[in-house]
């Protein structure tokens, strides 16, 4: 490679550098350089070495250009957390300096070092830091208060003052007002966020529905609540990383597929996904740990049917049914593994424990994820609580590692779990055990409550409209018939139980707001407006499955809106169509959409089936959301059941 470049005065090397030469960036800093030490580079090697020097035209439009430089890193959030740091220190200094003057006057009363102390931190160290203080304290104020009349919030405020420096006409999204600092933090939680953002990008209009703009403390955000925008965004290489969540970086996520940038070892990753552990031959190896675990779970809930004295049916929380089969589902499929929960395992009760855990530390809302200075705050456990999990998890997961090795080593080289997969990977595909502990254990979180959350949601409303569960019940009898059980092959020939699963998954996709946002690598344009590096991309799904002018009626259940031969649309769920898109999109899709699909087809078809179902009188079925790692019901699904078909 020959690179010819003219270098005009006031260009920055940095850009060039990274842009046209493909040369290894030395400084990033926006000042010009008149003297330049330029390395050509052709597959890594330096096939030319020149010395330049630039000679500056000291102008007017240099000097403006100059000063609009500084002035844009000033007004970045890095710049102004600085400015919160350096007052901090400044207050914690000053306060030092008193303190310190109090002492020596009061211990050393009039010696002279006494008197040398007083006039140094009178004259000196103490006006310093009162100048500094009162600066620092006054631009803060003028931020506050201008971010206060801002549309987004201050977070935002500051990205526009940095990119419209001096009069530029950017187009930015609009957004609700924000509290100085804090932003519009009370919209970003709660067990009803999706709902309550929703209200919000709707109430802007066709605007903010297409790109809605907020602020969390330093994060600067943008959300879309419309299937084109949100293709867009998921679609768009430049949102192909997420935000590093404290409890991620924490638990060692970012060696997991869901946080791992974009590189090499991430595409290593996905590549190892689909080609091994979600493959359609994976999926199908998994069919007979699938019905076992499906049967085990139908048989305890047969169990513990009953009846009270008058001989009614009494009822069952589902809940404890649905999350312990989850469990064992995806640890069957990850671990090879099956836990006796309930019981006085000891294992069992453990991985019940980091479970819960790890979704209270990854689903909830950490404010030093916006205000990174509170990460230092030495009584906040979060960081400890982090550092213990990881313990606990590796704990637990490298024994089954070794175990896996040990039997591999004695001429077991059957794969049939993730961890086989991970472990038979040779040459330069191996992964470290850290990384394997790391990607599996983001396995069994993404896998085990989506799927539970799902059924109990299917459940509760095929429950409310007992002529939805007769059609079902219907094409079952039809399709199976009552003298077997439900296997795989037959979910191809249950449409209409295929478009219940799809309406529950339209009225209340597990992950409402796609779960893990996206993050802006680079400047760029969404619906026409421009969205700087590093602003945090989310997508409201369930503002777009809820939307009258998406979806007509979007708050009646009616699974015939997939039926083709009722005039419906059968749309694909898997993430083409932004319709509808429970699974996210593009490159950071969910790589266990077919295995979740597969696993909620068979238990719903086999629920059904197996069972009738009725509400429980003394606990009505609310449908009410609670927002936590997935949206699952605010009131756990309590329910009577009749036995239809017994397990064979
Ligand atoms: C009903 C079941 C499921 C739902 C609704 C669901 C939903 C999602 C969503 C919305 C995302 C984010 C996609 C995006 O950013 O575009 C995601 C990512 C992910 N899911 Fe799922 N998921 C389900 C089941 C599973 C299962 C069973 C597994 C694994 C065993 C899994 C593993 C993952 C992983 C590893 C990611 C991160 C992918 C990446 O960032 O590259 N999911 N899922």
């Amino acid at each position: 490679m020959i690179a010819r470049w003219t270098f005009h005065d006031g260009d920055r090397m940095a850009d060039h550098r990274a842009a046209h030469l493909n040369l290894p960036l030395v400084d990033r800093l926006p000042i010009f350089i008149s003297k330049g030490d330029v390395r050509l580079y052709d597959d890594g090697a330096c096939i030319n070495h020149l010395h330049l020097t630039f000679h500056k035209a000291v102008g007017v439009t240099s000097i403006v250009k100059r000063v609009q430089e500084t002035l844009s890193y000033l007004a970045t959030p890095k710049a102004y957390s600085t400015l919160v740091q350096v007052n901090v220190i400044t207050l914690l200094s000053a306060a030092f300096i008193i303190f310190t003057s109090i002492i020596a006057q009061e211990f050393l009363r009039d010696t002279a070092l006494a008197q040398f102390i007083v006039q140094a931190s009178t004259w000196t160290s103490f006006r310093t830091s009162s100048i500094i203080l009162v600066a620092t304290l006054s631009m803060m104020v003028i931020m506050i208060v201008g971010s206060w009349f801002d549309k987004g919030g201050p977070a935002w405020s500051v990205a526009r003052l940095s990119m419209r420096w001096p009069f530029k006409a950017i187009h930015t999204p609009n957004g609700p007002r924000g509290w100085p600092i804090l932003g519009t933090w009370w919209l970003m939680q709660g067990s009803n966020m999706h709902r309550d953002l929703a209200k919000h990008a709707w109430g802007g209009g066709d605007s903010t529905r297409k790109l809605m703009a907020l602020s969390v403390g330093v994060t600067r955000i943008v959300l879309s609540s419309d299937p084109k925008v949100a293709k867009q965004i998921l679609q768009s290489q430049v949102f192909g990383d997420r935000p590093l969540k404290q409890a991620a970086s924490d638990l060692g996520f970012a060696r997991a597929i869901g946080f791992a940038v974009q590189g090499p070892y991430w595409r290593h990753l996905r590549k190892i996904a689909v080609m091994h552990m979600f493959s359609h031959k994976q999926i199908v190896s998994n069919y007979e740990s699938l019905q076992r675990e499906t049967s085990r779970m139908i048989s305890a809930i047969a169990c513990d049917l009953s009846t009270d004295e008058v001989g009614t049916r009494v009822g069952l929380c589902l809940r404890p049914y649905l999350q312990r089969a989850a469990v064992n589902n995806i640890t069957t499929t990850v671990f090879g593994r099956h836990y006796s929960f309930g019981s006085s395992c000891r294992e069992a009760t453990a991985l019940e424990g980091m479970i819960r855990e790890g979704f209270e530390l990854l689903g909830g809302f950490n404010s030093a994820d916006h205000l990174p200075l509170l990460r230092h705050l030495p009584f906040l456990p979060f960081a400890s609580r982090c550092r213990n999990l990881t313990r606990q998890v590796r704990t637990f997961v490298q024994p089954i590692l070794d175990e896996h090795r040990r039997r591999c080593r004695q001429g077991d080289s059957s794969v049939s779990s993730f961890v086989d997969v991970l472990l038979s990977l040779q040459g330069d595909q191996k992964l470290l055990d850290d990384d394997m502990i790391s990607v599996l254990w983001e396995m069994v979180f993404r896998g085990t409550d989506t799927v539970a959350v799902l059924i109990e949601w299917a459940l509760a409303e095929v429950i409310l409209n007992p002529k939805i569960q007769a059609q079902i019940h219907k094409e079952l009898d039809t399709v199976v018939g009552q003298t077997r059980l439900v296997q795989q092959k037959d979910i191809d020939q249950l449409p209409y139980l295929q478009a219940v699963l799809k309406e529950t998954l339209r009225s209340h996709p597990p992950g409402p707001l796609l779960s893990w946002a996206r993050i802006a690598n680079e400047d760029t344009q969404v619906a026409g407006y421009h969205v700087p590096q590093g602003t945090t991309a989310m997508v409201n799904m369930w503002a777009i499955t809820h939307d009258p002018t998406v979806w007509p009626n979007p708050n009646t259940f009616d699974p015939s809106r997939f039926m083709k031969n009722e005039g419906g649309d059968d749309i694909d769920v898997l993430g083409t169509d932004l319709r509808l898109a429970p699974f996210g999109s593009g490159r950071r899709v969910c790589p266990g959409r077919a295995l979740g699909l597969a696993t909620a087809q068979l238990w719903l078809a086999r629920l059904l089936h197996q069972f009738s179902w009725s509400q429980d009188p003394d606990h009505p079925i609310q449908l009410t959301d609670n927002l936590k790692m997935s949206c699952e019901m605010a009131l756990p699904l309590h329910a009577c059941a009749m036995v239809r078909i017994p397990e064979l």
